[in-house]
This record gives C-alpha cells, structure tokens and sequence, in this order.
C-alpha cells in the first residue's frame, strides 16, 4: 500500500530501444584492466555514475555506502604498491600449472586509470537495527555490491571502463586512503575511457574459465527439484538465448 506522500510513476513501461539498451549495458560491461586512456573524465558524466550508485538498492534504506575519490598520482602509487605486495602473495596461491598464466594476466589498471574509486560500506550507519539486516548480517555489505554493480552498468553506458582490484589486503587499503576501522572497503575500482572493450570476460578469452551454461544453475523448486514441463520449456528457452548470445 503506498502512503499519502507516495506518487506513482508516470510512465512505467520501457521502450524496445530503451529494453534493449539497458540488456546491452549488461551484455557489454566488461571489467576493464589494460585499456584505460588518459582522457579526463568530465565531472557532469562522473556525477552520473556516481548518482547510478548512490540509487542502487540498500537493506532496510540504509545506503551503507561512501564514495572514495582517488585522482592522487601518490595514493594511486601506495594503491598499486598494496597491489604488487598481495599480487606476489596470491600468485603461490594458485597450483604450478595456473601459476604461468596467473603470471601473464594483467589484473588491475590502478596506475593508468585517471580515477580510482573506493565504495565501502559503513555498517553502523542508521543504527544497530536495520530492516532486512536483522538475520543476515552481511546484508549491507551485499547493499554496497549493488552500489558497484550500478555504477558499473552506467559507466558501461557511457562508455567507461571499470576494473574492480580485490588483490589487496583490506588494511593496506583502509591505510592509503585514510579509511577509519569501522568502515569496511567493499570494491577498489578502476575508471576511465578506453581504447576498446572486448567482447568476452579476459579470463574466458585467456582460457582462465568458460562461461558456465545458465540451464545448469537453474534449479525448479528444490536444489535436486526434477523439471516438470513448464520448467523445460523455460530451459530450453534459456539455452536457446545463452547460444544465441555466444
Ligand atoms: C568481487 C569481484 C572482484 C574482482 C572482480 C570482479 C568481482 C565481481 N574482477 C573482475 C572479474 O575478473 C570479471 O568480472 C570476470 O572475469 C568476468 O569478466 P567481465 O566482468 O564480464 O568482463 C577482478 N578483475 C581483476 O582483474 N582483478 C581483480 O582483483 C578482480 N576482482
């Protein structure tokens, strides 16, 4: 039920043009990490992406997010030295085999991006108790992750690339930017326009993992659930559009 304040919206439908804009966003976002280009980004389009984020949605409205801005040549260094430090870490990590290629894939573009953002997830804001957070604590770290998701697409729209960096330790991090203790940094992301986007993730292309067929994670009613007819249909539909997309 909406209450007295609450207007409805004037025009709910999309478009085909609009339909298929917004699944093109999706389709061709990439994470970008070795095509960044110089170009300045101006402050009306970064003003956009980031209101994209800052409308994402949130439990219990509480938009646990802030934004960290990072256009600092020397707070992208420190960035990029936490960087190499748990690259080198993470590269014993992974089995002989994995580890040349790991070696050979460029997995940030923290240097070379004009603007570095840090969306981080305050979990105190608004209080202890928070609707839809009362049982499942992580709930405004995942708030936080819609936040990127947003920005991501809008920048796609507008023709930025982002790369998100995970290979740091979270307290290197909080250290370069200045982030107090009680403010957990979600995504270190890369941001600027590019020479190109690829068509497929890197790691596809680079052999790293396939794409998984959605009709294998689909699962009707109950994990092991058989597929009645109806579900079968949708299967086939779902395999049909994956094919038709690769
Ligand atoms: C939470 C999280 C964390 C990371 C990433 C993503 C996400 C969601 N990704 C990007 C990731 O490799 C990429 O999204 C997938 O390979 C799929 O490619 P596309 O994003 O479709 O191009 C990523 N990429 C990278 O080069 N260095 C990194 O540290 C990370 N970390």
């Amino acid at each position: 039920m909406s209450s007295p304040s609450q207007s409805i919206q004037a025009d709910p439908q999309f478009s085909a043009e609009e339909r298929a804009a917004v699944y093109r966003a999706i389709h061709t976002r990439r994470d970008v990490r070795g095509q960044f280009l110089p170009d300045p980004i101006p402050d009306e389009v970064l003003a956009r992406v980031l209101n994209a984020a800052h409308h994402a949605p949130s439990v219990g409205f509480m938009q646990p997010w802030d934004f960290v801005l990072v256009r600092s040549p020397e707070v992208k260094q420190q960035v990029h030295q936490a960087f190499a430090a748990a690259h080198a870490e993470a590269e014993l990590m992974f089995e002989e085999g994995k580890r040349a290629t790991y070696r050979k894939l460029k997995l940030e573009g923290i240097l070379e991006a004009p603007v570095n953002l840090c969306i981080t997830c305050d979990r105190r804001r608004n209080g202890p108790v928070v609707i839809g957070r009362t049982h499942i604590a992580a709930m405004d770290l995942y708030s936080s992750v819609c936040a990127v998701q947003n920005l991501w697409l809008a920048a796609r729209a507008e023709g930025l690339g982002v790369g998100w960096v995970s290979i740091l330790h979270q307290q290197a991090l909080r250290e370069a930017l200045g982030i107090p203790r009680d403010i957990i940094p979600v995504a270190y992301l890369c941001i600027g326009y590019v020479s190109h986007f690829y068509d497929r993730p890197e790691l596809e292309a680079a052999g790293w993992l396939p794409r998984l067929a959605l009709g294998e994670l689909l699962h009707f009613d109950r994990w092991q659930g058989a597929a009645d007819a109806a579900s079968a249909a949708l299967l086939a539909r779902v395999d049909a559009t994956g094919a038709a997309r690769s």
